[in-house]
């Protein structure tokens, strides 16, 4: 179990990561969310030891990091996986981490086998993709066995086979009872692999809930309706007693409305119907409606950046701030 408490890391002027407490269990795959710059990498340097906290503490199965003989057995970490040597073939690079850790030699062919790198061993990580890279950084991970996996943005780089092979061994590893603390931006691949959530903002703790709870809060659902008929439909809709609210395209939609029935109203009224359709908000939209008041970096809305933008809505926006590849920091 990883435990935190009152966890705090000031860079400066910027409070990184602010009096955060939470646990991640054992036997379960806990994810771990929040916007750019809301201080997961940092949390998880701290975990790691790589970073020392400005007040509070984190203990792995009640031990502080600097106490642990031979760190790799007890607590295996992707954090950043192009931190190999250039130079380094896949094979040395996981002996080298072996040998300072004094795990025998036959551990290295295991894990390179268990990502799938046992062809490649010998070549040179400069001439790695991100996927390879990855792969790598996950078999020095789990090189020592440990009984506390942490994974940072697992999944970057990895082609759609990679992702079910990560998730799947993420998966596994908290089956066999180990702790799998894991970060990612991706929502739909969290609701996939995780079973709990611990969501941050701006470094302080937002939610600590299971991904069942999460989704149950959550997932607003409603009935999109398009009719030629507008006001007869919101005559009958007020006469039952229910709300519609303005939907995209001239719709209307009835929060937490049911199918059938309101199917059935409509015939009742002789009103024409285009569309009767069930509506759910994505984890995704849940997850940027419970980060909005923490994201830090903004870009535009995705349109391209033109010089003489024809409204001034959306590229305003854009230039003001004076971004650089769509990052802006705001404090
Ligand atoms: N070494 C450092 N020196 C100064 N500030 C830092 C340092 N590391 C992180 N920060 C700042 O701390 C805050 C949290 O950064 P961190 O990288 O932990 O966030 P994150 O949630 O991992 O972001 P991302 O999703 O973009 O990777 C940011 O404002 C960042 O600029």
């Amino acid at each position: 179990m990883i435990e935190l408490h009152e966890l705090t890391k000031r860079y400066g002027d910027t409070l990184a990561v602010d009096r955060l407490s939470f646990q991640v269990p054992r036997g379960q795959v806990t994810g771990f969310l929040g916007p750019n710059g809301a201080g997961k990498s940092t949390t998880m340097r701290m975990i790691l030891g790589l970073d020392r906290p400005t007040a509070g503490r984190v203990t792995l199965d009640g031990r502080h990091y600097g106490e642990l003989n031979e760190p790799l057995r007890y607590i295996g970490a992707l954090l950043e996986a192009k931190a190999v040597h250039p130079g380094r073939t896949a094979y040395d690079h996981l002996l080298w981490l072996a040998q300072s850790n004094r795990l025998p030699r036959t551990r290295v062919d295991e894990v390179l086998e268990a990502v799938g790198l046992t062809s490649v061993a010998r070549k040179r990580a400069r001439g790695f993709s991100l996927g390879m890279g990855q792969r790598l950084g996950i078999a020095s991970a789990l090189l020592g066995d440990p009984e506390i996996l942490m994974f940072d943005e697992p999944v970057n780089g990895l082609d759609p086979e990679g992702i079910l092979w990560i998730r799947n061994l993420m998966k596994g590893l908290a089956a066999a009872g180990r702790t799998v603390f894991v970060s990612s931006h991706l929502m739909s691949e969290m609701a996939l692999t995780a079973e709990h959530l611990v969501v941050i903002g701006r470094g302080r703790l937002l939610a600590d809930l299971s991904m069942a709870e999460f989704i149950k809060q959550n997932s607003r659902s409603a009935v999109r309706i398009r009719t030629p008929q507008p006001e007869q439909l919101l005559d009958a809709l007020r006469t039952a007693g229910l709300r519609a609210d303005p939907g995209p395209d001239g719709t209307y939609e009835v929060e937490d409305g049911d199918l059938a029935s309101l199917g059935d109203l409509a015939a009742e009224h002789r009103i024409t119907l285009h569309e009767l359709s069930p509506q759910q908000a994505s984890l995704e939209e849940a997850f940027m409606q419970m980060t909005a008041d923490s994201v830090q970096y903004h870009a535009g809305d995705g349109r391209p950046a033109v010089a003489a933008a024809p409204e001034p809505a959306w590229g305003s926006s854009w230039q003001a701030r004076g971004t650089t590849n769509g990052k802006q920091k705001e404090n």
